[in-house]
């Protein structure tokens, strides 16, 4: 009899999808890839490159794309419309390369159409144990449902869309268990700031970070696409969470995931993708989230975030930059900043349980005078099943543009971007210099901060909106 050591999460899918070792101690595989995504920001390109090579993409069947980065996401947009200098060029080679090359393919109309990482799920394109690879760092979201999903290069798209493998370097692994209660107002994308917080931006460098314990298995999916979202700011090569029931309950019947006697099947090799009793990390942490405040970050660096009842820390030298450029101060308090701007949306917080949890706090109310603040839902299908819920009205009575699907100002493209050094409360996942426009000012919160903060016209604390209070 064989007795095989306790196994990680991550451990059995790499030795599932692993096609051959490439140097003695296994630190190098060439992989087998599943499924590949692909959005016009670096798809296009990927794809052009291979026909000139004259390449075909192997598996087309298991390979898609989407326009979502660069993608106006004005009321009214056209097929050709971005406010992106020369940004139809790239919606456009990804059109035609993705017509010819026979993959599947979301345009702008298409009601499949919205950020690669919300679509994935909606279409069962991400699935338990499989390996799924897309040119964008944020692939890392889709470890919610179990999946090896990862961040990759354009050149390696290229591979991966020509061989179905990849050579990939294997990571270290960490596991980060939640345990406690989260509090009122307190949700995924705050512990996602408050473990980086803790930790630092780099804290979990080259790791398939699992993420586990009571807190993790009592959230929705969505909240747990939020969270694994943010492993990417961590520094991680990318996050994993044992699927469960939830998972398998909103994948049954997608397009994309398998039915009739194959679901059966997956379902049955699916029950087994979870780490063994005993199975060993490189890095354990563990955190209680009882005591988590709402976060805000007051940087230009994810980890640059305390409680929205806090100030701004202290400066140390690495800081010194950050509290120039974001024009705060050491002891300010976060709660009494002004705002120009709010955003609501992206892969971090554009699915609809995030619409709801922001409309929740507007519902009644009037964002302040001045403020700019704006949704946009992160596919088309979150838009639609938002409006059949009446959302769109409670964000515009609000005050809120309401727009359609994509990336949107969760990064600068060149074309459209809030004023010149304004203060943005956002629900995205990225801080840095410049990320949402020239010289904007950025700070992370979850969605009913944002929404407090918005009808407040500074950061607000969301958690007396959300027992009626004001
Ligand atoms: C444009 C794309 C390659 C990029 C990424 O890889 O993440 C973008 O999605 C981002 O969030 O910065
Ligand atoms: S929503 Fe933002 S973080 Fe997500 S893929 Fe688009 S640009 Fe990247």
């Amino acid at each position: 009899m064989t007795v095989t050591a306790p196994q990680s999460l991550f451990e059995k899918i790499w030795a599932q999808r692993r096609v051959e070792d490439l140097n003695a101690d296994g630190s190098l595989a060439l992989m087998h890839i599943d499924r590949v995504m692909l959005h016009e920001r670096m798809g296009g390109v990927a794809l052009r490159s291979l026909a000139e090579r004259q390449l075909p993409v192997r598996n087309r069947q298991q390979v898609f794309a989407t326009i979502d980065h660069i993608a106006d996401t004005r009321p009214g947009r056209t097929e050709d419309t971005t406010l992106m200098p020369g940004g139809v060029d790239f919606i456009r080679v990804t059109r035609d390369e993705s017509r010819k090359s026979g993959i599947h393919f979301f345009d702008i109309n298409d009601p499949r159409q919205g950020i690669v990482h919300v679509i994935s799920p909606e279409q069962g394109i991400v699935l338990p144990g499989i390996t799924l690879v897309c040119p964008d760092s944020h692939t890392c979201t889709q470890g919610a449902f179990g999946a090896l999903a990862w961040g990759i290069g354009s050149s390696e798209a290229e591979h991966a869309l020509a061989t179905r493998t990849l050579r990939v370097r294997k990571p270290r692994s960490m596991r980060v268990t939640f345990t406690g209660r989260l509090a009122q107002g307190v949700g995924a994308k705050d512990l996602a700031l408050a473990l980086i917080a803790r930790h630092g931006a780099d804290g979990a460098q080259r790791c398939v970070v699992e993420f586990d314990g009571p807190v993790i298995r009592d959230m929705s999916i969505e909240a747990r696409q939020t969270i694994c979202n943010m492993a990417v700011e961590f520094s991680a090569f990318t996050a994993l969470i044992a699927p469960d029931e939830k998972v398998f309950s909103t994948l049954q019947g997608r397009p994309f995931a398998p039915s009739g006697a194959q679901w059966d099947e997956a379902m049955a090799s699916w029950r087994n993708l979870k780490s063994d009793e005993g199975a060993s990390f490189d890095v354990e942490l563990h955190m209680d989230v009882s005591d988590l405040a709402p976060m805000v970050t007051w940087g230009t660096s994810p980890q640059h975030a305390c409680g929205v009842d806090g100030v701004v820390p202290g400066a140390t030298q690495s800081a010194e930059r950050a509290l120039a450029y974001m024009d705060v101060h050491p002891g300010d308090k976060l709660a009494d900043m002004p705002i120009q701007a709010a955003f609501i949306g992206s892969c971090t917080n554009g699915r609809l349980s995030d619409l709801q949890a922001a409309a929740d706090v507007l519902r009644g109310r009037r964002v302040a005078p001045h403020i700019r603040a704006i949704c946009v839902p992160g596919s088309t299908s979150v838009k639609r099943e938002a409006e059949a819920l009446g959302l769109d009205h409670v964000f515009k009575d609000a005050g809120f543009e309401w727009r359609e699907s994509g990336c949107s100002m969760c990064f600068f493209s060149g074309g459209e971007s809030f004023g010149v050094a304004e203060r943005v409360i956002s629900t995205t996942n990225r801080n840095f210099e410049g990320r949402q426009g020239p010289q904007t000012r950025t700070h992370l919160a979850s969605p009913v901060t944002v929404a407090a903060s918005a009808l407040s016209g500074h950061i607000a604390d969301p958690r007396p909106f959300l027992r009626g209070e004001p």
